[in-house]
């Protein structure tokens, strides 16, 4: 009785000493913050936009409240880097537990001793010299013959295009499988879409986790979303967890590909050598942690590089002298060869392209934190328990760090800036392990596109229009394209 009572008396203080932290910080007053909170949740304010205007108001360590829960805000690079290279920073926040449906209990969403022992295999599988054997998968005619049909036409929309080839490569370069059954493949994109936008929507509007009360046709379709997803990981994947069987068993029509040692194959390999080596066996990688992770990767994968790949032919579309200058450079080291991990690396203007898409379209737009004891900045000490934002968007475009933020100008990373303004992949212990795969894969998309046809759009940077989930969409990606 004495021990419940000291561990409630305990956590009221915890409560209590963030709440008087939150409310002496600068800011809007709570009561505005909730009104904001519910112009998101009825849609009137696109999250980001509103966090964005927050900050231009109140500036760094402000607060703003997302669903049930009070964020601060941290715009300032010397803070964020304090609290995302700090242990105490490293679990990530309550908003991530409505990404259960889509991640499970994958790296992307977990915490502690499980998160640690699973980035110390993943993290070494994603470095230069495995993901360089890729490369002969990521170069492939099929990513420009699909679009040979639209050449001299009208304007189309180039992203459907796009998912389907990264679809294709996220199979090869993880589970070794070429040729999947395409009668699937859409279906299952649209779900993990559906099941994205359904997790946002319980970030801004709390009621709808109440499942039981909310047991409607929409989270009925959730719910099927949801096991067709897991279904297609179960059938893909190389190990199967004995207690799990699928509904449905997909005999899909695939090739597994001797020739390569795709990341998941590599992983298992390294919990095996784990299993053999420890002594203490709860230091293991479940079958069903295993699974989880390959969704984690097609989640990951899927979802980033089609959009980001999407907004880098956009911002080409619009701005053709980028594109021309882009093409030159391609032409100058590739002409028609086979493309190879050196001269991609080597493509300066290629890699600034890469850079100022991501500093304006970051497609992890915020993270977000739960701090697990005190962490001291030059200006205040952020109590245990807090929850904090870092709004990637806006530091991407405050005019304090960027000349002209809201231009595309490839130009600026000829130049150095300051490390962590320029933070698209995250910072710190829960960096992005795919950022290389990330480049290599789309320069080689983009060197393909661009050596075989000339993209062409109506519009300027004003019109493009985007929407977010957890991840920042561009709505279409309209253009017409032309043989070289
Ligand atoms: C343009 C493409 C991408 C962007 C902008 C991006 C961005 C990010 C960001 C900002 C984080 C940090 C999240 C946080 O701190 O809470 C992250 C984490 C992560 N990313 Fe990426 N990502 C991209 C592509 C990829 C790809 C292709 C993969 C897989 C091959 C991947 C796998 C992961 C994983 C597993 C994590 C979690 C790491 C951890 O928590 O330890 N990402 N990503």
């Amino acid at each position: 009785m004495t021990f419940i009572f000291e561990v409630n008396k305990n956590k009221f203080y915890k409560l209590k000493k963030n709440l008087e932290f939150i409310i002496s910080l600068p800011g809007a007053s709570i009561f505005s913050s909730l009104v904001d909170s519910l112009q998101v949740a009825c849609n009137y304010k696109e999250l980001i936009d509103c966090i964005d205007a927050v900050i231009k108001k109140y500036g760094n360590l402000t607060r703003v409240i997302v669903g049930t829960d009070i964020f601060i805000v941290l715009t300032k690079p010397e803070d964020y880097k304090l609290v995302l290279t700090n242990v105490n920073g490293n679990y990530k926040s309550s908003v991530t537990q409505t990404w259960e449906a889509i991640l499970g209990d994958g790296i992307i969403r977990a915490s502690g001793v499980s998160h640690k022992l699973r980035r110390k295999i993943i993290h070494p599988l994603m470095n230069i010299k495995y993901i360089s054997e890729y490369i002969t998968f990521f170069d492939s005619n099929f990513c420009t013959d699909i679009l040979e049909k639209n050449v001299d036409g009208p304007m189309f929309d180039l992203k459907p295009y796009i998912a389907q080839y990264v679809f294709n490569i996220f199979l090869v370069t993880t589970v070794g499988i070429q040729g999947i059954a395409h009668k699937d493949e859409r279906d299952i994109l649209h779900k993990q879409k559906e099941l994205f936008k359904d997790a946002y929507s319980k970030v801004i509007k709390p009621w709808l986790r109440l499942n039981w009360i909310f047991f409607t046709k929409n989270r009925k379709q959730m719910c099927i979303a949801q096991n067709t997803v897991l279904d297609f990981i179960y059938n893909i994947s190389p190990r199967k967890p004995g207690n799990y069987t699928a509904l449905q068993y997909n005999n899909y029509n695939m090739t597994i590909i001797q020739e390569l040692k795709p990341i998941f194959y590599n992983y298992y390999d390294r919990v095996e050598q784990i299993r053999v080596n420890a002594s203490n066996k709860s230091y293991d990688v479940s079958d069903e942690n295993f699974l989880d992770d390959i969704r984690n990767f097609f989640a990951a994968i899927q979802n980033t590089i089609t959009e980001a790949t999407s907004f880098i032919m956009l911002m080409l579309a619009i701005h053709t002298d980028v594109q021309e200058k882009l093409r030159q450079e391609i032409l100058v080291t590739f002409n028609n060869d086979k493309i190879d991990v050196q001269r991609l690396l080597s493509m300066r203007y290629l890699y600034m392209v890469f850079q100022e898409t991501l500093r304006l379209f970051p497609v992890v737009p915020l993270i977000s934190r739960q701090l697990t004891g005190d962490i001291k900045l030059e200006s205040c000490t952020l109590p245990e328990g807090c929850y904090v934002m870092i709004p990637i968007f806006a530091i991407h475009r405050n005019p304090m760090y960027w000349y002209k933020p809201l231009e595309f100008i490839p130009e600026r990373f000829s130049s150095t800036h300051h490390r962590y303004t320029y933070i698209p992949f995250g910072v710190g212990l829960r960096d992005c392990v795919g950022q290389k795969y990330a480049f290599l894969f789309m320069a080689t998309i983009i060197v393909n596109l661009l050596r075989r046809f000339r993209f062409v759009t109506v519009g300027n940077l004003n019109d493009v229009k985007t929407t977010t989930d957890i991840v920042l969409r561009l709505q279409h990606v309209k253009m017409s394209i032309f043989r070289i």
